[in-house]
């Protein structure tokens, strides 16, 4: 008995210790330095010059370190600026960095919880994802290579015919490429009201996404103000907009519904979700729903925008093209001509892989990845993470951290020669540019193969150059970028010039070829 008192004694003493540890570095531990009160990036009404808030965060980084922390009406944010801190917190301790911030507009009147960019983690968010995962493995993803080269000929064709307007061929290539991924049947035109609705989400989504766009944010109560009140017009949009989401998700999934019960077995993505689906699940079709959206919704703007910094970082790099038009000829060559394979040519072009790595390095699409938010209160090298903190990992910084990139405006491919890379030194744009830990994103395969086969595609045909005046002098080109969440290249010109007289064959070819298939489908 007395035994048994000595080891309560022990339990009590040894749990009050750790009790007494804990919360003197929960409530001791300093917050990270930072700017105190609001900053001026922050916000539609207050970012009038449209300031990049990763250079501007990067700014305060300088002078605070690179862990920072500031509050934007009553919200708590942390920044962190090195590949370190950011895969300690949110990959290490991702039991605890792993939900999203509240968003009330988005999560809650638009509806966008049940998706699995913006809910919280947790076991729907965790089925979404590994069903998106799982159909987009790199092992998976060759049944839709077929579909990838017809619209990447449908794309190098429109190159030909209307050069000029090459942001909405880039546009219209991915948001095809992924449409008919998704659902296994291909948009008929540019007019087709669901491509519309979707097109709308998509601009809805940036409006919603971005920090202090509305009061229902900052003091979420006001959800339920009713639509008639006055200044409730946030009320009205979120419900339109979520008219136009549930339309997206319902309407596109019910047709590979109702064409797998015509034994239609095109692939797809839905098209598997349906065929092995775990029906003894509660849910898994309106997960299955939501899951096929985000493949869609978190797709297209982002490689779209990955595809935009290729084309500029080409038209600003002659070298850099030459080398890459120098592989391709050396072990394509001449008499086999054809438009470059992922499967048989890709490992044979190692240039072209760096090319890749260095236009996600150059500019991250998400440049500030998605937000992610502590479930509890956490210490890290000193300082108090609160619960409840919207942690930001700055992609673009630790991308452009000259510790690990030298020269970091420089677009060099050649940086990751290194046989043995260094420690860290010009590691692999990879490990940061999709995220970290449990929210790591879905897509990555498939937005690396769907990059790769236009850069290939591209290079292989055409030569990219900035566009000239009608002086024949280059009209300059800068790299310059809209400052939302996923950012995108702002307009440029630049020419397209068939590199010889079979590579402009080989673009009509195969662009006659896509389109007799493409109007052979539709009738
Ligand atoms: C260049 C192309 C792409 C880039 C650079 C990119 C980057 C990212 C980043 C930085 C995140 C946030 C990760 C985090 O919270 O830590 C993310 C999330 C996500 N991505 Fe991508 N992405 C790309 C393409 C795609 C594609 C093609 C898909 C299609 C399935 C996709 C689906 C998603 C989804 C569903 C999420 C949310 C994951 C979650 O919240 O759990 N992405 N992506």
């Amino acid at each position: 008995m007395d035994n048994l008192w000595e080891i309560l004694g022990g339990v009590v003493v040894v749990s009050a210790l750790l009790f007494v540890r804990n919360s003197w570095n929960s409530s001791n531990a300093p917050l990270p330095p930072g700017p105190r009160g609001g900053l001026p990036f922050i916000g539609p009404k207050v970012n009038k010059e449209k300031i990049q808030p990763w250079i501007a965060y990067q700014k305060l980084a300088d002078t605070y370190g690179d862990i920072i922390y500031h509050e934007n009406l009553g919200r708590k944010v942390v920044v962190v600026h090195t590949y370190k801190a950011a895969h300690d917190l949110l990959s290490t301790r991702a039991s605890i960095y792993s939900n999203r911030p509240v968003m009330t507009m988005a999560r809650k009147l638009v509806g966008y919880d049940h998706s699995i960019s913006l809910a919280d983690y947790g076991p729907r968010v965790a089925y979404m994802r590994k069903a998106v995962q799982t159909e987009l493995a790199p092992k998976n993803l060759g049944r839709f290579r077929p579909l990838q080269h017809l619209e990447v000929s449908l794309f190098l064709g429109k190159l030909l015919e209307a050069p000029d307007n090459f942001f909405d061929h880039v546009r219209i290539l991915i948001a095809y490429q992924i449409f008919s991924i998704a659902y296994g049947f291909r948009p008929k035109s540019d007019k087709e009201p669901l491509l519309a609705s979707i097109k709308k989400m998509m601009e809805d989504f940036a409006v919603f996404a971005k920090p202090g766009n509305f009061k229902v944010d900052d003091f979420p109560s006001m959800r339920y103000i009713p639509e008639w009140f006055p200044g409730a017009s946030f009320i009205k949009f979120g419900r339109e907009a979520r008219g136009r989401i549930f339309d997206v998700v319902l309407t596109p999934f019910d047709i590979v519904k109702s064409r797998i019960e015509k034994h239609d077995l095109t692939p797809s993505v839905v098209a598997t979700f349906l065929q092995s689906r775990d029906t003894s699940l509660p849910d898994t079709e309106d997960m299955l729903r939501w899951a096929a959206e985000a493949v869609f919704a978190a797709g297209s703007d982002t490689t779209a925008s990955a595809i935009l910094v290729f084309i500029l970082t080409m038209a600003m790099n002659p070298e850099v093209q030459d080398k890459a038009h120098a592989e391709l000829d050396a072990w394509i060559g001449d008499e086999e001509f054809h438009l470059p394979s992922f499967d048989e040519d890709r490992n044979k072009l190692p240039y072209l892989d760096k090319i890749l790595w260095e236009v996600f390095r150059f500019q991250p699409v998400i440049p500030l990845g998605l937000p992610h938010c502590t479930t509890q209160e956490d210490v890290y090298e000193g300082y108090r993470i609160p619960k409840g903190a919207t942690v930001f990992a700055n992609l673009w910084a630790i991308l452009n951290d000259g510790r690990i990139y030298p020269e970091p405006e420089k677009f060099d491919p050649d940086r990751y020669n290194r046989a043995v890379p260094e420690e860290n030194i010009n590691m692999d744009p990879r490990k940061v540019v999709f995220g970290f830990g449990r929210r790591i994103c879905v897509g990555q395969h498939l937005a690396e193969a769907s990059l790769w086969m236009a850069i290939a595609s591209v290079l292989m045909v055409y030569k990219i150059t900035p566009a000239k005046d009608n002086k024949g002098v280059n009209i300059p080109i800068s790299a310059a970028f809209t400052p939302g969440v996923i950012t995108r290249s702002l307009p440029f010109k630049c020419a397209f010039t068939p590199r010889s007289g079979k590579a402009l064959a080989l673009v009509k070819s195969s662009y006659a070829d896509a389109l007799a298939k493409v109007n052979t489908e539709i009738q």
